[in-house]
């Protein structure tokens, strides 16, 4: 079977590449039906992610937010038709102590590896996971960066000690929507605080405590916790702002990526004995608590709706840069791409 793949070739160009597939493999063939764009396809589709990687990694198809249909499944245990979310990280092996998505091993789509924009995924049978029918696939499509969050959650969970009075969001987007989100939903007695640094974005935050502006952050303010959620260049100082304003003994989650290393006030981390937590992609198993959890709470989905920025039909390779470039200029929310090509 002769697949077309939609590779970025360099910055903002692309090309269609034609992949040969045997039908006869044991991958699940899936067709995408609804994209979403993350930061991180962002920094490869502007060429911002840095001239040795982007040697390295390209060309390669973008995309690692997405859900499709399964149009064959070699062994029948997938139907025709049915809605599946599509994993993006793809073990080799296994190890009892380091996840998945942690091992050296381990590919990424949309990062070395070929993502979504292709007609036809092709995946291990375990890179999918069945969505049913009550979620919607505007938010479906940016299933994967809710699976980021619930990753970031389960580990402070996990290393952080118990007081949860407060909880500290830094970053207005996406992923800070998200995580103080699911924060308020899973911790229903905490306090859940969000640090931005626009009063339009911050207004979307309705579910929470409270909002503050990051320079009018009232001094005697304390967290227990902290999630940083902004990346490139803001993520120092919301790093630092956090060690300023948590407690002794604090965990502070940091998921924001970026581009160059950042300065740390290791003193105060010292002094206050923090506990720093990296949290980076996420595995199959996360991908079903997400799930559960958008049919558990079926309000929540309201919330993700609101997050959805744009939904665009792409035909065509034009429509794909247009939306990207859309997507650049697009303040608030989720770009999604409906896939018709
Ligand atoms: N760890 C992981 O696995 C993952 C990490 N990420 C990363 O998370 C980061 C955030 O992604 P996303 O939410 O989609 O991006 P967004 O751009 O939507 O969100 C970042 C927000 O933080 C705001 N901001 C900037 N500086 C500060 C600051 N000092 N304090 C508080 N807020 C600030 C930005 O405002 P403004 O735009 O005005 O500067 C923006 O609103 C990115 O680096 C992304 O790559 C994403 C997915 C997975
Ligand atoms: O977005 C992400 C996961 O959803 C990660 O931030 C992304 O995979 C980082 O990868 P890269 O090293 O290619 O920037
Ligand atoms: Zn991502």
């Amino acid at each position: 079977m002769i697949n077309q793949v939609y590779r970025l070739v360099s910055p903002r160009q692309l090309e269609v590449t034609y992949s040969n597939f045997s039908l006869n493999s044991e991958h699940v063939v899936v067709r995408p039906t609804f994209l979403s764009i993350c930061a991180a396809d962002q920094r490869y589709y502007t060429g911002t992610r840095g001239k040795e990687a982007m040697s390295k990694k390209l060309p390669m198809a973008l995309i690692h937010e997405g859900i499709g249909k399964v149009v064959y499944d070699p062994k029948d245990e997938f139907e025709p038709g049915t809605q599946v979310v599509m994993v993006p990280n793809t073990p080799s092996e296994e190890d009892e102590i380091v996840a998945e998505n942690y091992l050296r091993s381990s590919k990424f789509r949309s990062s070395g590896f070929d993502g979504f924009m292709q007609d036809y995924v092709f995946l291990n049978r375990d890179r999918l996971v069945p969505l049913g029918n009550s979620i919607n696939p505007h938010v479906g499509a940016f299933i994967e960066l809710i699976t980021i969050a619930m990753h970031s959650i389960l580990r402070f969970d996990k290393r952080s000690h118990a007081r949860r009075q407060t909880f500290g969001v830094w970053g207005d987007g996406n992923l800070g929507f998200i995580t103080s989100l699911i924060l308020k939903t899973l911790y229903k007695d905490s306090k859940v605080i969000v640090f931005g640094k626009t009063p339009y974005k911050l207004d979307h935050f309705s579910f929470v405590d409270e909002v503050y502006q990051i320079d009018g952050i009232p001094e005697d303010l304390e967290l227990d916790h902290a999630f940083e959620c902004v990346g490139g260049k803001g993520s120092q100082y919301a790093i630092n702002q956090i060690i300023d304003y948590i407690k002794p003994e604090g965990s502070m989650s940091i998921l924001g990526v970026s581009e160059e290393p950042v300065e740390v006030n290791t003193r105060m981390v010292l002094e206050k004995g923090i506990t720093i937590i990296g949290s980076s992609r996420s595995g199959r198993v996360d991908f079903e608590n997400t799930v559960k959890l958008l049919n558990d709470y079926p309000n929540i989905q309201e919330y993700f709706k609101t997050l959805v920025g744009s939904v665009n039909e792409v035909k065509s390779i034009e429509d794909i840069l247009e939306t990207f470039e859309k997507d650049l200029t697009t303040s608030w929310g989720k770009t999604v791409m409906e896939w018709k090509i």
